[in-house]
């Protein structure tokens, strides 16, 4: 039988681990974890989404704040504001919500958070972290944390001999997803859209990771009995069989025909996504535990 994994019901294990852990940082140690959120603009899912990250936060017992900027803030403006947050004591995480308006660059703005208060991850010194395999000092991207959390679920801490395949390669997903599979030991194949007869190299996974961002691009025959399928892609599609205008959200695989082959997979929605907040959390109370010099849970 296929193992359909509960996203939410892990993410709601980790919550609780992590409002223990504040409750025991603020009561031994009288240090309240804090985090910011900054949004620029007013992108109807990132407002969802920076919406659920302060509500989950004031969950976990943190101190809590969010600043909505104008969508024309100049990049100079959210730099002050970065500035500011990183000398803020009370403030152990940054989060900017992307994307961020064209006005601004990116990566700029990530460079600009202070490496210690990146819960995001992005930052060069946590993805060098990472990348060199000093993951216990890194803070690791949300999506692709929650997303290893759910494989070790699945088929435990030491992934030696397996066959992991990744398809996509971005900063935030593929290539961190990547490096985390490489230091359980699997043996990894990051593709993308240049990559020869993905379907058949798809087949050679044990784990299966699609992060593609595009709808139900992994049929069914492209997935090797047993294997561990991880769908990062969230996707809307118009949904007429609901109703004029309905729309629905689909993975990067076609969930119907992929199930039945996988020995375990992930949902969408109700898989990745709700681990994506519950390790920002996570993350936000490393950063507080570290500065207060104090040992963090193990997630
Ligand atoms: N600074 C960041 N920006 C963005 C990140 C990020 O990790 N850091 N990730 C995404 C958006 N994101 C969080 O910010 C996010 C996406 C999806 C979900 C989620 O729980 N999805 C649900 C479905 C939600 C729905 O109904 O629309 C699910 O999959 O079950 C949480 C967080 C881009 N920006």
């Amino acid at each position: 039988m296929t193992d359909v994994i509960d996203g939410k019901k892990v993410a709601e294990e980790v919550v609780a681990t992590v409002r223990q852990g504040a409750a025991k940082l603020i009561a031994e140690v009288g240090v309240t974890p804090g985090i910011a959120v900054v949004i620029v603009g007013k992108d109807p899912a990132s407002q969802v989404y920076v919406n659920s990250k302060s509500r989950k936060a004031k969950e976990c017992g943190f101190h809590s704040v969010q600043h909505e900027l104008p969508a024309e803030t100049p990049e100079d403006e959210l730099l002050s504001l970065i500035g500011d947050l990183n000398a803020d004591p009370a403030i152990h995480g940054i989060l900017v919500q992307l994307p961020l308006p064209k006005q601004i660059d990116s990566a700029r703005v990530i460079q600009a958070i202070s490496p210690d208060k990146d819960v995001d991850g992005f930052h060069f010194v946590n993805v060098g972290k990472l990348g060199t395999g000093e993951i216990a000092s890194a803070f690791v991207p949300c999506t692709p944390a929650g997303s290893m959390l759910l494989v070790e679920r699945v088929r435990g801490r030491d992934l030696s001999g397996l066959n992991a395949v990744v398809v996509g390669r971005s900063n935030i997903v593929g290539k961190p997803m990547a490096n985390l599979l490489l230091a359980a030991n699997c043996t990894v194949t990051i593709a993308h859209s240049r990559t020869h007869d993905l379907p058949a190299l798809c087949r050679t996974a044990d784990i299966l990771v699609a992060a593609v961002g595009r709808p139900e691009m992994i049929r069914g025959d492209w997935v090797k009995p047993g294997a561990t399928v991880i769908d990062v892609g969230i996707n809307r599609i118009d949904a007429p069989e609901r109703g004029e205008g309905k729309t629905r959200l689909v993975g990067d695989v076609a969930f119907d025909e992929a199930a039945p082959l996988a020995g375990a997979i992930t949902p969408v929605p109700g898989g990745v996504g709700p681990m994506t907040i519950a390790m920002l959390m996570a993350n936000t109370l490393v950063a507080a535990c570290r500065t207060a010099g104090v040992e963090p849970p193990r997630f």
